[in-house]
């Protein structure tokens, strides 16, 4: 388009005419004239701050560059070879960072893709990073969008990055000095540079959360753990501490984010976040939304070290353990003030009773960084040295069900601890510390102490685990009819709150309407005989099995070779 068309049509857009562009360009071009008093004939050379003026503007923005450098070079190694020159501009629109090819640099410099350029609106007119910043959202300005005549064989494409709280905090700009003149040409730099923000954003959200808990989530769970769409990081209550942009969905009637609890807009609360760590498989790790969706989460704890033997926080997720059951109130005091101690703990209790919750409470509370969790059955020597071999700093070691460690393995592990000071073991078992068959040397090293968590049965805080559970599994119009009420609270419970969960889970799918009836509750269990407690000395249990090794196995949740590894260990054989 020939200079005098463009001013023309400026011109025209100013007297209200409608020529076709973006509506965010003419109002860009209506800014520039009647805000800003330019003229629609000028012609001005790109402004440049001075060296010490960038100097100033890049020390403000170090944060942000630092967070940024990863994702542009990986932006500009996927644009190689295609002329486009990368700019990270801050919120006042001076470009504090540049990926551009060498054999352009005076040319780019020339036309102000290039360190210390200011592409404010009001300085340089209708162009990419001076129309981001004033709407807050991504735009491609092409060619003649540009108001100043200067610059009308640029294309930019610009993306707005906030920061944590929700402000603009700076703009990454991807440019072409000549390119094709379909606008539509720029539809691939829109989608890699607003991928490339959402990036950053997470890498600034990061950054700045290790002390915090972080919910990173995805609609897809491929994708949950290498490149997920929005994360929020929160406090110990759950309340909203910083955002990525993406998580403005999960408040679409608006309004601050910050402050906000996360279960107004998930089915979670903190005490939950545990359970959407990366050792859980990610097709599980899903949260309902409360506006019906689903999204998949992958929880990340705090990774700085925690001031040392600082009390649990009230509210924490110690705290949320029961509701008023005296036995579970003395344990979960003697866990806060364990917790922020390497003291090694042994968690027991039946199947179900929550001894990985606890552990993993115990880490929130705790001083370790790292987390690792280990499954002990078919735990492999190989599988321990690797796991534990890069671990650096303090770190968790959750090991569940010790009680199937075989006696290889359990060699390997007192070795491990024997040799990494830093790790402190929480171990699970469902057998009490005397009947569990392991070398003596590992006990010791694994339970400094034992909690010991009480069967549902016997806990008196049941009504309140009924509504808690329920309240985080269905909206708050579902409820129990007293009679359903009044049987759940009869029960036995011998897979204790598992057996809970699943319960509640099948009486919301199956009642109508919004009250939960008894025909709508699953009959218990029929347990068998051989599925009772396994506490039991092993006599006891052989005896009671007729020293039939699978049906002892069955009755001790374990594989036959324990059973039998035992009952040589303990000397024992059969009467026959
Ligand atoms: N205090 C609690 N309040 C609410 N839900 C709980 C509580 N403790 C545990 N749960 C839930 O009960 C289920 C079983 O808990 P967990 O896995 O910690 O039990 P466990 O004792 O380790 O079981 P197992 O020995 O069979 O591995 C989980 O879904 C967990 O989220």
């Amino acid at each position: 388009m020939a200079r005098s068309q463009h001013v023309d049509e400026i011109e025209q857009v100013l007297g209200g005419g409608q020529t076709g562009r973006d509506s965010f360009v003419s109002e860009s071009w209506r800014r520039c004239v009647e805000l800003y008093g330019m003229d629609p004939t000028r012609h001005e050379p790109a402004h440049i701050v001075t060296e010490a003026e960038l100097r100033d503007h890049r020390m403000q923005a170090e944060r942000m560059i630092g967070a940024a450098r990863t994702s542009m070079q990986a932006l500009f190694r996927q644009v190689a070879g295609q002329n486009y020159v990368l700019l990270l501009t801050d919120a006042q629109g001076v470009c504090v960072d540049f990926f551009g090819d060498d054999m352009f640099i005076d040319e780019l410099r020339k036309s102000g893709l290039y360190l210390g350029a200011n592409w404010s609106e009001n300085l340089a007119g209708t162009c990419g990073v001076g129309a981001c910043i004033v709407t807050q959202e991504p735009v491609t300005i092409h060619q003649d969008d540009h108001f100043d005549n200067a610059h009308t064989t640029l294309s930019c494409t610009a993306a707005p990055i906030f920061d944590s709280l929700g402000a603009l905090a700076a703009v990454l700009d991807i440019s072409l000095l000549r390119s094709p003149s379909l606008k539509r040409s720029q539809n691939l730099a829109m989608s890699l540079v607003t991928n490339a923000v959402r990036r950053v954003e997470m890498a600034n959200l990061m950054a700045e959360s290790r002390r915090d808990w972080v919910l990173r989530l995805s609609d897809s769970p491929e994708f949950l753990d290498v490149d997920p769409e929005t994360a929020i990081r929160l406090d110990g209550s759950g309340r909203i501490l910083g955002y990525t942009r993406g998580a403005r969905r999960l408040f679409p009637e608006g309004g601050p984010i910050i402050g906000r609890r996360v279960d107004e807009a998930l089915g979670l609360s903190v005490d939950d976040l545990p359970n959407l760590m990366r050792d859980r498989r990610t097709e599980e790790r899903v949260i309902e939304m409360r506006d019906g969706g689903a999204l998949f989460g992958h929880a990340i704890a705090p990774q700085a070290p925690r001031t040392a033997l600082r009390p649990p926080r009230q509210g924490g997720p110690i705290d949320g353990l029961s509701g008023n059951d005296p036995v579970m109130a003395r344990l979960q005091a003697q866990a806060g003030k364990l917790a922020p101690t390497q003291v090694p703990l042994l968690i027991t209790g039946e199947t179900g009773t929550g001894k990985t919750k606890l552990a993993r409470a115990i880490h929130m509370v705790g001083r370790s960084r790292g987390f690792l969790a280990l499954d002990c059955a078919g735990l492999t020597v190989e599988r321990l040295d690797e796991a534990c071999r890069d671990l650096s700093g303090p770190t968790t070691l959750l090991l569940r069900r010790i009680e199937e460690l075989e006696e290889r393995v359990a060699v390997a592990l007192t070795s491990v601890l024997d040799g990494q000071s830093d790790l402190r073991p929480i171990s699970t078992s469902c057998l009490n510390v005397g009947t569990l068959d392991l070398p003596r040397t590992l006990i010791h090293r694994l339970a400094g102490a034992v909690l010991h968590l009480p069967p549902l049965r016997q806990r008196q805080d049941l009504g309140w685990l009924l509504e808690r559970l329920l309240r985080r599994r269905a909206p708050d119009e579902i409820r129990l009819s007293p009679s359903a009420r009044a049987t759940l609270l009869g029960r036995d419970w011998p897979g204790n709150l598992r057996e809970l969960e699943q319960v509640l889970d099948v009486a919301i799918a199956l009642c109508d309407g919004d009250v939960i009836d008894q025909p709508d509750l699953p009959p218990p269990l029929e347990m068998s005989p051989d599925m009772g407690e396994a506490e039991e000395p092993l006599e006891q249990v052989m005896e009671a099995c007729g020293w039939n090794m699978s049906r002892a196995a069955r009755r001790l949740g374990v594989n036959r070779s324990t059973v039998l590894r035992r009952l040589r260990r303990a000397g024992l054989r059969s009467p026959a």
